[in-house]
Order: structure tokens, then C-alpha cells, then sequence
């Protein structure tokens, strides 16, 4: 797996290193672009952490993180705090002739590079997030194929995917870490579907939240640039009517003259207009010869002065003439002015009040150029290109022609009767300045969300699965405790009864005569069944058992109702401790288990009932010996089976009494 995604990565860096060789090609020296550049360091930084050198790995990838943090920053922090400008004045050392835009990554490349280069650096770990960062930089990389598509880049501001082949590098770098992953995140699949699939869904939604934003933005931004454009419309024809107004007013001051004003009356009234409408290239006042005869100011118009109009500016002639002779108001057309240019001539009748006959004509001269660029002086010419336009002829123009954003606005304008359209293009920098940072926070912040609740998640599912560990394991071993303690207490059990009879053993019965220290008078009874090898011999053991069981029952019926504890001695022996029992007690004892012994009618093959034979030894005072006690005891039980069976023989205080049946 390891050489596949070895093999993989090696393919990924090849397609970088064509880029880089086609720039290299085309520009004639390797450009800054810094897309594949950093492609190319994540690269090699995975590469290298693959074959085992993990230092020298993380060194590269740090170093690719770093300008990727940058990167991401431009894209999120709000133009006032850093503005594009001071982003482009910080990038100036390294990228001196390239705008921000330009050398900037891609939004969605710089995400996906910063989470690729990031999981190369931690590790293949499910506990750092390892899938998770390899399922969002899938959604990254879908994404940016959707933004890849023809209708979806054509209009944007942003650029938010990489070009094709370094999107194929971006995609077999994700591959290989995902092949080399995998093998060990397969034995923990079972508990990575919990955290895994609700984290990535969230990726998902921050995803479509982003794309949904953006769109939002740029359309509220589009529909900004557009108002802005009809604003500028509406000033520029509000402009034209205005100074029109004005020039009706200066017309008609001079209809109480019955003579052509002079050049300093001309002047005194033509100074303040030409100061309120610094786009008029010139007043005139045109005789009835069509014979420009004053005009202000003089300047820039002393070479027009003299000069007839209608053999100067003929596609004027009709306009004129209105004024002149017919008394009404004439504009020309756009028409090349004298002093060079397009522009509109204005021309006022001047009557003389006394005989109402025109007198000439009053003129203002507007230049198109010279009134879009005072009209619009407030506009940031070196962000919005500006175009005035008749028909296909561009009229006057302001503003940058290269760098221009995707889109552009026009509005359609009445001059006089003629019909202008007023466009504006605003520059890729002003929509990118004017561009709201919201759509890409939510994603950071929805990116973030959704790792730290994989996090959660999978610490949760890791807490509990350990919790449900230890459960099992304190189960079993209370179940062990619970197995060793009844083993101990059946071992301690065992230690002091016979298992045969489960009458006290031995062992007990020494430990019980042993304990009874004070308790005067004190008797032991030694009982032995007679001709027991017979039964064995005859019978069977397992008879011989039953037999030996039963006779265990009655025995400790008799001894534990008199108070004492009837055991088994060993063999075919049985013995029985009984405190507080005098010889002629004990006797009364012996003989009734002896006599129950017969009544239970357990037979010999041969019919004869099973007897026993019993000795007994009382201690009425003294210290106790147990031997001497035992023995004594013994004694009387071979006197017992010595004088015929089936009979009980008492010893008292080492004098032994002979009872018949
Ligand atoms: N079935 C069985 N037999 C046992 C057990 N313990 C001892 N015996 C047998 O008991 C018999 C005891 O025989 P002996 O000591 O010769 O005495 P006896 O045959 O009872 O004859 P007397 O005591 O002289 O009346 C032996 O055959 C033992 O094998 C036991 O737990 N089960």
C-alpha cells in the first residue's frame, strides 16, 4: 500500500513539475505562482513523511503551512483591519509586479493544500482526525470541480478553483494518503461510522452554506455596482439639464441690450457659469454672420474667435440657425468641436426686447470628455473603468483598461434628444475590497465545527468502548472472586469432612475434642461396622458406599440430637465427641445408635443385618488427654469386636465396663 501511494504521490508531483515547466517555458524564467509551488512542497513533504523520513517531511510541510496560514488569513480577515492593499504592500518583496489576485492560491486550493499537508504532518491516526480531514478534502476537491465548470467561474470575483492539471496533482496527492490510510483504519471502521459521517456531513452543509453565501454576496455586490452605475446615469442627465437651465437664464439676461454686448460685459456675465460648469469648453456669442464675435474665456479659445461658424462647423448649421433666425433654442449633435473633441453645442437665441429680433446667439460649447471627467472627478478612476458611448463610438472614457473585473453595467442616457449609454466596469481590486468575508468565516468556522465534534464524537466512542471493556473484565473478575471464594470454601469444606458421608472428618472431630478444655464430664464413642470387607467383597464398593452413607445419616441423627458431633474416623470407623455426657449417658447413646443401626436392616449377601460395634470412653474429670482419651476408647472397641460384635464396650476414667446387649 505504502508503494502505491509512494507511486501515486511521484505521479501527483510529475503534473505539478509540467506546470511549472509550462510557466517556465512561457515566461522564460520560473514565475512566482505560488499555487503549484505549495502544491509542490505538500507534495514532497507527504513523499518524503511516506518513506519513513518524518523530520525532514514535517520540515517541508511546516514550511508550506506557513504561507497557506497566510493565505487563508488574506481571504479571512475584514478589509478594515487588513486591507487588500496592505496585503498586496506585505506580498511586494516576493510578488513585486503581481496583484494580489493574482498571486494568490485559489480559496478552495489554499483549504484543501492546508488540510492535506496537515494530515500528512499528524499522521494516519483515526484519533486526530486523519478520515475526517480525508473526506473534507474530497468535498473540497468536488467543489472545486464544480466551481471548475464553465457557467459556475464565469462571472466570479474570487477565484476559487485551481486549474485542471493542478487540480489532478490535488486529487492523486489525496488518493495516496488515503491508500497508505486506510490499511489501518480499517481495523477500527467499526467505530469511525459514529463520529465519522455526522462530522462529514457537517463539512458537507458549510459547503452548500459557502456556495450558497457567495452567490448571495455577489449578487448583493452586482446589484451595489449596478446601482452605482444608474446613480451616475441619473447624474450625468440631471447635469445636462441643469446647465441647460442655466444657460436659458444667461440667455435671456442679455435680451434688454439692443447691441452685441462687449467683450468685458461678456466676460463679467460668462465668468461665473464657466466657474459653475467647468466642462464648458467655451461661452460664445455668435452674430447674425454665424461670426463668433466674444467668447470666454479667452485663453484656450483665442484661435475660434472671428471664426464662421457655418463655414467652420457646417453639421452645426441647422442648430444655428434655429437660434439665429427662428428664435428657439438648437443643440447640435455630437459633433468634433473646433478645439478638438466630441462634444454638444448649445445655442440660445438673444432677442432684443425693444424690436424682438434676434441679436445673435448665445453658445457653451460642452466637451464630453471634459464633462464625464469633471462630472465624475470623485469617482476612484484607477478602480472603475468609465465609458461614455454612442452607439459603438466611445464618446469619452475614465479609468483602467486592464484588471478589470467580470462584469459591467450600463444605463441609457437622453442627451438633447440623442441617445448615449453611460458603462462602468469596476476593477477585479474594488469588488474584491467591496467582497463581504462572511461566506468564507461561516466555512472556517463550519470546518473547524465539524472537526472538533469528530473529535468529540470519537472520543466519546473511544471512552465508551473502554468503559464497556472494563465492565466485561470487573464482570469476569467478579466472577472469578465469586468462583475462587466457593472453591475455598468447598477446599476448607473438604479439609475438615469426608465427602463419602459429608460427615465431619478427622481432622474436625480432633479439633472439636481438642476445644473442649472445661467441659467435664466428656465422652467419646469409637463405632466400627462389623464384617464390612464382606459387603465390599461381596457387594460391591459402590453398595459398601451406600451402606457407609447411610449409616453416616442415622449416626449423626443420634449423636447431634444428644448434643454432640458424630464424624467419620476413617474407613469403615466412625467416632462421635460428646460433651456433658457421663458413662451411663453415653452408654444410653451408643447402645440407641447401635440399635437404630440394626433396625435400618441393612444386609450382608447372606441375609444377616449389618451391626456395629462400639467402644466408649468417658472422661469425668480431669485434664484431658486425647490420645490416652482415644485410646482408651479403642480398647474397649477391641474388646467390643473381641467378645462377639454387635455390642457397645465402656471404658470410664481408664476402667473399662462390659455391657451386655
Ligand atoms: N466401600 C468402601 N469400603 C471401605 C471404605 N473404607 C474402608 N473400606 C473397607 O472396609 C473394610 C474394612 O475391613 P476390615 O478392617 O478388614 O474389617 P471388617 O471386615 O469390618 O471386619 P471387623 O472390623 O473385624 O468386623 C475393608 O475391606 C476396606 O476396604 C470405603 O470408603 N468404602
Amino acid at each position: 500500500m505504502i508503494r502505491i501511494a509512494i507511486a501515486l504521490t511521484c505521479l501527483a508531483l510529475g503534473m505539478v513539475g509540467i506546470v511549472l515547466l509550462g510557466e517556465y517555458q512561457a515566461r522564460d524564467a520560473i514565475s512566482l505562482d505560488p499555487q503549484p509551488l505549495l502544491i509542490l512542497l505538500v507534495g514532497m513533504g507527504q513523499l518524503i513523511r511516506l518513506m519513513g523520513q518524518s523530520t525532514l517531511g514535517r520540515l517541508l510541510l511546516t514550511g508550506a503551512l506557513l504561507p497557506l496560514a497566510v493565505a487563508l488569513l488574506s481571504y479571512l480577515l475584514p478589509e478594515y483591519w487588513v486591507s487588500l492593499a496592505t496585503w498586496e504592500h506585505l506580498a511586494h518583496p516576493l510578488f513585486p509586479s503581481i496583484s494580489l489576485d493574482g498571486w494568490r492560491p485559489s480559496l478552495l486550493t489554499v483549504l484543501g493544500l492546508i488540510l492535506l499537508a496537515a494530515n500528512a504532518w499528524l499522521g494516519r491516526s483515526p484519533s486526530l482526525g486523519s478520515p475526517l480531514l480525508l473526506g473534507t478534502i474530497t468535498l473540497l476537491l468536488i467543489m472545486q470541480c464544480v466551481e471548475s465548470l464553465p457557467y459556475a467561474s464565469a462571472n466570479q470575483v474570487l477565484r476559487y478553483a485551481a486549474p485542471l492539471m493542478q487540480q489532478l496533482a490535488l486529487w492523486g496527492l489525496l488518493i495516496a494518503q488515503t491508500v497508505a490510510f486506510l490499511p489501518t483504519w480499517y481495523a477500527e471502521r467499526g467505530n469511525l461510522h459514529r463520529p465519522l459521517w455526522p462530522a462529514l456531513a457537517l463539512v458537507g452543509i458549510s459547503l452548500l452554506f459557502w456556495h450558497q453565501q457567495k452567490g448571495l454576496e455577489d449578487r448583493s455586490l452586482r446589484a451595489d455596482m449596478h446601482e452605482q452605475n444608474r446613480q451616475l446615469a441619473g447624474r450625468f442627465s440631471q447635469e445636462i439639464h441643469d446647465h441647460l437651465a442655466a444657460m436659458r437664464r444667461f440667455a435671456n439676461s442679455w435680451n434688454l441690450l439692443d447691441t452685441p454686448p462687449t467683450s468685458a460685459q461678456w466676460t463679467h456675465q460668462a465668468e461665473p457659469y464657466h466657474r459653475d460648469f467647468r466642462y464648458f469648453l467655451n461661452i460664445a456669442f455668435i452674430n447674425l454672420d454665424s461670426r463668433i464675435i466674444r467668447v470666454h474665456p479667452m485663453n484656450l479659445n483665442r484661435q475660434v474667435l472671428g471664426e464662421r461658424l457655418f463655414d467652420v462647423q457646417p453639421e452645426g448649421r441647422e442648430a444655428l440657425s434655429q437660434a439665429l433666425f427662428h428664435g428657439r433654442e438648437g443643440h447640435t449633435g455630437i459633433v468634433e468641436l473646433l478645439q478638438g473633441g466630441p462634444g454638444i453645442i448649445h445655442y440660445l437665441p438673444v432677442i432684443s426686447t425693444d424690436d424682438n429680433r434676434p441679436m445673435g446667439a448665445a453658445a457653451m460649447v460642452v466637451s464630453l470628455p471634459v464633462l464625464v471627467g469633471t462630472l465624475f472627478d470623485e469617482i476612484d478612476t484607477k478602480r472603475v473603468f468609465l465609458e461614455l458611448r454612442q452607439g459603438e463610438t466611445t464618446l469619452a472614457s475614465l479609468g483602467p483598461t486592464t484588471g478589470l473585473g467580470p462584469w459591467q453595467y450600463q444605463t441609457s442616457l437622453d442627451v438633447v434628444g440623442h441617445s448615449l449609454k453611460l458603462i462602468t466596469r469596476p476593477s477585479r481590486a474594488l469588488l474584491l475590497e467591496r467582497r463581504a468575508r462572511l461566506p468564507v468565516v461561516s466555512l472556517a468556522i463550519g470546518l473547524t465545527l465539524a472537526y472538533l465534534l469528530y473529535l468529540v464524537l470519537y472520543a466519546y466512542r473511544h471512552l465508551a468502548l473502554q468503559h464497556r471493556a472494563l465492565h466485561r473484565s470487573n464482570a469476569e473478575l467478579r466472577n472469578e472472586v465469586q468462583a475462587r471464594a466457593k472453591l475455598q470454601q468447598e477446599i476448607e469444606w473438604l479439609a475438615r469432612h469426608d465427602e463419602l458421608t459429608a460427615l465431619p472428618n478427622r481432622r474436625l472431630f480432633m479439633e472439636t475434642l481438642k476445644a473442649q478444655t472445661k467441659q467435664r464430664p466428656l465422652s467419646v464413642m469409637i463405632c466400627d461396622v462389623d464384617h464390612f470387607k464382606q459387603i465390599n467383597d461381596h457387594q460391591g464398593h459402590l453398595i459398601g458406599d451406600r451402606y457407609l452413607k447411610h449409616l453416616g445419616e442415622v449416626g449423626r441423627d443420634v449423636v447431634e440430637e444428644a448434643g454432640g458431633l458424630f464424624a467419620r474416623y476413617g474407613g469403615e470407623e466412625f467416632v462421635a465427641c460428646l460433651p456433658a455426657c457421663n458413662a451411663r449417658t453415653a452408654q444410653d447413646i451408643a447402645e440407641r445408635l447401635r440399635e437404630r443401626i440394626q433396625a435400618e436392616n441393612l444386609q450382608h449377601h447372606d441375609g444377616r443385618r449389618l451391626t456395629v460395634s462400639i467402644g466408649l470412653a468417658t472422661l469425668e474429670n480431669g485434664p484431658l488427654d486425647i490420645a490416652t482419651l482415644m485410646q482408651v476408647a479403642d480398647e474397649a472397641l477391641y474388646r467390643a469386636k473381641a467378645s462377639g460384635r454387635d455390642r457397645v464396650v465402656c471404658a470410664s476414667n481408664g476402667t473399662s465396663l462390659e455391657a451386655g446387649r
